[in-house]
């Protein structure tokens, strides 16, 4: 459902635009429900809650809407909820944009949970909050997602800098796989990328309390079209095989391409 545009990185979630009351809401891009397309749950029936915005701008984001062009519906916490409500799915997938961003993901999590929904949050790895979140969905971003002059799909690299330094916080990270069940899920395009996954791995084990054991590794295809995934998905296939890592499917785009609400 987009509705409104906003060009912030942080959409407005303190309900002026709409005049609302103390209800606290969130900028949401768009809810459906689909299978779970990514990822050690894929297959299971989920309504997914897309927020807007996001502080990294990968160049091959697949949820343009939520982070190069920014938009949202302004909606209540009550109002989400119960549109969850009205799908027979259990799993709710909490994504974006970078869902942690928000903090009234929080009591939007707190209210899903006591309710009896399985959560799992789709988050870039870079912000850490206290929830209740079943499932951590990892995916902290390399250097081949940086958004460098002849790959940014709207400027001349502007973002470039700023993606940079931002994409990975070993800190949040950490705290993350601490804290949760979690998943890492690479987006893989070549052998390029194995160096970079490999020495994040050896730094994250060394600081977090916690074993990453190479299970709970996945490396996910780019590729946001049928087209695209059909050019990286065996090759990337093939590293999950030589490296010992899972390899996870974008099956919604192998079911819908890249149609919205899938
Ligand atoms: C749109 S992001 C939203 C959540 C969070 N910002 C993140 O990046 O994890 C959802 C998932 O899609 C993945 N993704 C985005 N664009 C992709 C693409 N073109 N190919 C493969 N995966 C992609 C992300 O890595 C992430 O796992
Ligand atoms: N079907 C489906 N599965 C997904 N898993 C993670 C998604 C996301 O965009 O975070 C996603 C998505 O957009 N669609
Ligand atoms: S971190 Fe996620 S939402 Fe943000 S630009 Fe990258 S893929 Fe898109
Ligand atoms: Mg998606």
């Amino acid at each position: 459902m987009p509705v409104s545009d906003s060009v912030d990185d942080r959409a407005a979630t303190d309900g002026e635009a709409t005049g609302a009351s103390d209800e606290p809401s969130l900028p949401i891009n768009e809810l459906f429900e689909s299978l779970q397309g990514e990822g050690t749950l894929a297959g299971v029936p989920s309504v997914f809650v897309r927020t807007s915005g996001c502080n990294l701008r990968c160049w091959f984001c697949d949820s343009y809407h939520t982070s190069w062009e920014p938009t949202h519906a302004t909606m209540s916490l009550e109002e989400i909820v119960a549109e969850v409500e009205s799908y027979d799915a259990g799993h709710v997938v909490l994504t974006g944009g970078e869902p942690l961003l928000h903090e009234e993901s929080v009591e939007l999590l707190e209210r899903l949970s006591e309710r009896g929904y399985h959560t799992t949050v789709e988050t870039n790895g870079t912000i850490y909050r206290d929830a209740p979140i079943d499932l951590a969905s990892v995916s902290p971003k390399l250097e081949s997602s940086t958004p460098t002059p002849d790959r940014d799909p709207k400027g001349e690299g502007e973002w470039a800098e700023k993606h940079e330094d931002a994409r990975i916080d070993l800190e949040a990270l950490a705290a993350l796989v601490e804290a949760y069940d979690s998943q890492l899920k690479f987006v893989v395009t070549d052998d390029e990328d194995m160096p970079e996954i490999l020495d994040l791995l050896g730094e994250l084990r060394g600081v977090a309390d916690v074993p990453i054991r190479d299970g709970d590794v996945l490396l996910m295809p780019e590729g946001a079209t049928r087209e695209r995934l059909a050019e990286t998905r065996t090759r990337v296939a093939d590293l999950a095989m030589e490296y010992g890592f899972r390899y996870t499917p974008r099956l919604h785009v192998d079911l819908w391409n890249d149609a919205p609400e899938t």
